[in-house]
């Protein structure tokens, strides 16, 4: 039996239609425009690709974006000096600065020095730390859209077994933490694996919900997975370029064989991907109403 399909792109746009009328409305009554940029370094293509989608989706909802391409070679200190320009621009609302930066850049410097009121990714500690004490101004991307795509899907997280393989600071350990919280859309019980894990498989196959965050081509097969389980892929990898050079993506879950055994699964693409997106909108609009002291 196949797995029904947990459709990011579909989700994603009826989530983007949701915040294009809040944005006109909170434009409408307080006359205040969300405000994005992004910052790039260097000319990355996936990179390039990423900042791209998010500049247009940001542009779609109506607000006043702002992309700044800077060269792979820009000093630490003088992108670091950019980013207090953004802090203290009051047009600007979000500070996206792309990763990963090039090796001569302090990444923790950098994120260090973002206004946590403006850290639309959540990577600032600050925004860690309020995540973890259950009192997030926002919530990470991706793990933010995979909880969108179980709540949306109708998957029932309350006393659920998740296992999540991979601990990464951007996705394993924030959706574990998220998952585990009291509230809607989490109360799950949740198990962490990693490359140290003894065995992977003793955990995944026990999970009623698995999140694949492993940086991994197709890593977990479709005998690692219970029967009716429902199967979240975080991988975006390129494994090859078409014809006419658009990239070919492939998850960390080898998704033919898992989608024999899944109850529901995501594809990559038209997963998790566009929900990443999508959830940085969302907190842009909600950096917006901080910034404003708008409590609606
Ligand atoms: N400061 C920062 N914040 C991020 O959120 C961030 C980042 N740096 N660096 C890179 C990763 C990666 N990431 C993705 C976003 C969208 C898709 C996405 O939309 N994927 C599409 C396919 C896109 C394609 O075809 O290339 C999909 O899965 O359907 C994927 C990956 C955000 N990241």
């Amino acid at each position: 039996m196949a797995a029904q399909l947990i459709k990011g792109t579909e989700v994603s746009k009826a989530i983007r239609e949701e915040l294009k009328q809040e944005v006109q409305h909170i434009k409408e009554k307080y006359g205040v425009t969300p405000g994005l940029v992004t910052i790039l370094v260097g000319e990355d293509p996936a990179s390039q690709s990423y900042v791209r989608a998010k500049q247009k989706a940001a542009h779609d909802l109506g607000f006043y974006s702002v992309q700044d391409d800077r060269p792979a070679d820009i000093s630490e200190d003088e992108l670091l000096k950019l980013i207090d320009q953004y802090n203290k621009d009051p047009k600007i609302d979000g500070i996206l600065v792309q990763l990963p930066l090039p090796k001569h850049i302090n990444e923790t410097k950098v994120l260090y020095a973002i206004d946590p009121s403006k850290d639309v990714d959540a990577f600032h500690p600050f925004n860690v730390g309020k995540l973890m004490i259950g009192e997030p101004d926002f919530l990470p991307c991706t793990p933010a859209g995979i909880q969108e795509l179980l709540v949306r899907s109708g998957v029932e997280t309350s006393g659920a077994e998740v296992v999540v393989v991979g601990r990464s600071n951007i996705v394993g350990k924030p959706i574990a933490v998220m998952l585990m919280q009291k509230g809607p859309g989490a109360n799950a019980t949740v198990t962490v694996c990693h490359t140290r894990t003894r065995d992977v498989t003793f955990h995944t196959k026990r999970a009623d919900i698995l999140i694949v965050a492993a940086g991994v081509t197709e890593y977990v097969k479709g005998d690692w997975i219970k029967p009716g389980a429902v199967v979240i892929d975080v991988g975006v990898n390129e494994v090859g370029r078409t014809a006419d050079g658009k990239r070919i993506l492939k998850g960390d879950v080898a998704f033919d064989e898992a989608k024999e055994v899944a109850s529901m699964i995501t594809p990559v693409p038209g997963g998790v991907g566009p929900m990443t997106i999508t959830m940085l909108m969302k907190n842009t609009v909600r950096a917006c109403k901080i910034h404003h002291n708008i409590k609606e």
